[in-house]
């Protein structure tokens, strides 16, 4: 299938003379679930605004699909889920926004009530979409602003920070929706905790904007010194079995922790 996005040097300088990339070259294949991961000011959302062709980066260049540099050509193929969603929710009614995608894409009125109909139902929206966008609490525009993401299917998804303001039973049903998700999943979040439930791959972004690591979640997950060297805190079943059980060991989330400690006990 090959890479759905690949970036070479790219670097960004805003123009107060900030610079958020240096030097970012990456690769994202097909149906790849990868994680950025990158303190506060690290540049993950400039790198995603980059990679989703939103900022003209000030060097280098990204690539889609091994076919164009034009993101304006392959719109219809990314999903792009910025960190506020009010940017998403601009129409008169909740619904309105989520029809928004599957139109621009030319999808039947069908097909596209049957998306929007089985994600509100996911995503707990089926009772707000009549609802103007502005009225929603916090978590409910972020439900909204992803379900707006996935009408469309699209090859890539580019996600910052999916679950900010969101409560655990609706990470669950988007971590599931992500799972089920048939084309690659690109997240980027300065909390290591959910990683390992939503990625097989992750890339570090240190404090100045370059590529520190790339590599298995395991690998850099499991390495305290790394992720607090980059202002990161590691999930905390990694601090809770540190030092305890061998690194290949150390269970990633709470049900391999579980399924460890009942090991163990019995
Ligand atoms: N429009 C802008 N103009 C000037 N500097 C900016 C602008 N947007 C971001 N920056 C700066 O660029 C750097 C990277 O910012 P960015 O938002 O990409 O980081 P981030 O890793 O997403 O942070 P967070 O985890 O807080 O969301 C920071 O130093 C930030 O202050």
């Amino acid at each position: 299938m090959g890479p759905v996005i690949e970036s070479h040097g790219l670097s960004h300088e805003y123009p107060d003379g900030t610079t958020a990339l240096r030097d970012v070259s990456l690769t994202i294949e097909a149906g790849e679930r990868v994680a950025v991961i990158g303190a506060n000011g690290s540049g993950k959302s400039t790198l995603q605004l980059a990679l989703g062709g939103l900022v003209d980066a000030s060097a280098g260049t990204v690539e889609y699909f091994g076919e164009t540099t034009d993101a304006e050509t392959v719109r219809d193929r990314l999903g792009v889920l910025l960190q506020d969603p009010d940017d998403y929710l601009f129409n008169t009614t909740v619904r309105e926004d989520l029809e928004y995608g599957p139109a621009q894409l030319g999808m039947s009125k069908q097909a596209a009530d049957r998306r929007i109909e089985r994600l509100s139902d996911r995503l707990g929206l089926t009772g707000l979409l009549d609802q103007p966008p502005f009225r929603l609490s916090g978590g409910e525009k972020q439900r909204a602003a992803v379900a707006s993401v996935l009408t469309f299917a699209p090859d890539v998804l580019l996600l910052d920070e999916p679950f900010g303001a969101v409560d655990g039973r609706y990470r669950e049903r988007i971590l599931e929706l992500m799972t089920a998700h048939d084309g690659a999943v690109v997240s980027f979040t300065p909390s290591p905790d959910l990683v390992p439930e939503l990625a097989d791959r992750v890339i570090l972004i240190g404090q100045d904007g370059s590529v520190v690591a790339d590599g298995p979640v395991r690998e850099i997950l499991t390495d305290g010194p790394l992720l607090r060297e980059h202002g990161l805190r590691p999930p905390a079943t990694v601090r809770l079995f540190d030092g305890i059980v061998d690194a290949d060991a150390i269970p990633l989330t709470v049900s391999e922790a579980r399924e460890f400690l009942v090991r163990e006990i019995r």
